[in-house]
């Protein structure tokens, strides 16, 4: 199976979270499962992820629950409308994100992110994420996902190398 984000193209592809092309970048690998109608990731903190020592920072995990949404989105969309990645590579950007930190998440064990499109309309898809620890779960969250086209970002009112 495929990652979602392998399918993004180059230029969409440098994101921190989930580009491929960002060598300093978390590069997180989401898989969509269709008989589920579900997204799985999974990412194992690094020591310099901490927080308190122990645990996992949580401007992390939200970074994960972040990039694991736009990712799903775009798989929930695709499914939605019948078509492939490989033939419509589709891509989200986050308009709202909410991040519920519900325990102290652990550094160590690799962390599991599952993802369920709650709303799929137009260009926007909410999704719901819930990070597991082991079989804790740890944080969940929320977020509204908006579709791009081409140009993105790149207009003439736009700051000079943003
Ligand atoms: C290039 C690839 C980058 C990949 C990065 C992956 C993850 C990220 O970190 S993204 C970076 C952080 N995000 C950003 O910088 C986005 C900045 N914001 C924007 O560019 C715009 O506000 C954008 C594109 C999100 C929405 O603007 P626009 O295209 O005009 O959408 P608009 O037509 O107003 O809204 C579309 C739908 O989204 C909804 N929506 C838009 N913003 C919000 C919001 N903040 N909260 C809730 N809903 C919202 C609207 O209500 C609308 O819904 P509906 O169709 O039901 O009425």
């Amino acid at each position: 199976m495929k990652a979602i984000q392998l399918y993004y193209p180059p230029e969409w592809a440098h994101c921190y979270g989930c580009g491929y092309l960002n060598a300093q970048g978390l590069r997180i690998e989401t898989y969509w499962h269709p008989e589920r109608g579900e997204s799985e990731t999974r990412f194992t903190p690094k020591p310099h992820h901490t927080a308190i020592p122990g645990f996992v920072y949580g401007g992390l995990l939200a970074s994960l629950v972040d990039c694991h949404s736009t990712a799903t989105a775009a798989a929930a969309k695709a499914a939605a409308e019948g078509v492939s990645l490989e033939e419509a590579p589709l891509r989200f950007v986050t308009a709202s994100l909410k991040v519920d930190f519900l325990k102290p998440t652990p550094l160590g064990p690799e962390l599991r992110l599952v993802g369920r499109p709650k709303e799929v309309k137009g260009r926007k898809v909410v999704v719901e994420t819930e990070l597991y620890a082991e079989e804790t779960l740890t944080v969940r969250g929320e977020a509204v996902l908006v579709q791009i086209g081409e140009g993105f970002g790149r207009s003439e009112d736009a700051p000079a190398g943003g």
